[in-house]
């Protein structure tokens, strides 16, 4: 038995066989920020997963599962990703500017023996780069290469989203040069997509994808309040050769998720403009 099958059914279930691209919702937040506006309550987490049907992926934390899991069973529903790993992020919301940055402290959540056994079809880890201790530096490169190969010998699908322990403090943390490297070391690691920040620019995220042979799927940032924007983002990113995105505040904050799914479904599988997907917030 191969498990390079397992992979390829799972990716399958993510990545739309038909476009080769996806639209994944990020609902993880809690787990590194505590309850996140929007999810901040069981009846919010039933009343936003509810809308989530037409997404072609949707990522959650181990606790979540038994109250979701409903998302994930039966025909034709969102692939079932699981968000992987914890990391030190709280203190930069409790300790603002008193050096509150995740400079990668991360501790993983599950064995990924158990993950298969839970019907899950890809993790997403982080991959924090650039700390001044080398130490922390070789245990992220270790830990996900470690988490990769578990996850070819099971047959589950990986997703690394490469980041910079120096964001907020170098200004070229988010740049395309450093954003170039980061998701290429996260592609020959293995992975099977990587998961990007936006570094500003079409051109600049046009550099990433280009030498990025893995699809790359753009990562959304804090929003909500203003769907044109979020369109205009994923429009933006398809524009720079992005295999689609994985957005969580613009969608969950959303007045209507459902409503925002749609329309990004329009602009990232159906190459409709921004314009013509405007459209399917109102229906
Ligand atoms: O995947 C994500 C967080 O892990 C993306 O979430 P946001 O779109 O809210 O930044």
């Amino acid at each position: 038995m191969d498990s390079r099958t397992g992979k390829a059914v799972r990716l399958g279930r993510i990545l739309r066989p038909e476009t080769g691209r996806a639209v994944v919702v990020a609902a993880s937040h809690g787990v590194m920020a505590g309850p996140p506006s929007g999810l901040k309550t069981r009846n919010e987490i039933e009343t936003v997963f509810a809308q989530l049907r037409a997404a072609d992926g949707v990522m959650v934390s181990p606790g979540m599962i038994p109250l979701v899991e409903n998302t994930f069973i039966g025909r034709d529903r969102p692939g079932f990703v699981l968000h992987l790993d914890w990391k030190n992020h709280a203190r930069a919301i409790y300790t603002p500017g008193k050096d509150g940055r995740s400079e990668g402290v991360l501790a993983q959540l599950a064995e990924i023996g158990d993950v298969a056994a839970c019907g899950i079809d890809a993790v997403m880890t982080y991959m924090y780069l650039g700390q001044k201790d080398t130490a922390l530096e070789q245990a992220e490169i270790a830990r996900n290469t470690r988490i990769v190969r578990e996850c070819e010998r099971h047959g589950i699908a990986v997703i690394i989203e490469p980041r910079s322990a120096l964001e907020g403090i170098d200004p070229d943390a988010l740049s395309a040069k450093v954003m170039s490297m980061y998701c290429r070391i996260a592609a020959d690691i293995g992975a099977d997509l990587v998961k990007a920040l936006w570094p500003g620019s079409v051109e600049d995220f046009a550099a990433v994808t280009s030498t990025c042979y893995t699809p790359v799927l753009l990562a959304g940032g804090a929003g909500g309040e203003d769907p044109h924007s979020t369109l205009q983002l994923a429009a933006d990113a398809m524009q720079a050769g992005a295999s689609g995105v994985m957005f969580g505040r613009r969608i969950f904050r959303a007045q209507r998720p459902a409503g925002v799914l749609r329309a990004l479904n329009a602009v990232v599988h159906e190459k409709q403009s921004v314009e013509q997907a405007l459209r399917f917030l109102e229906q």
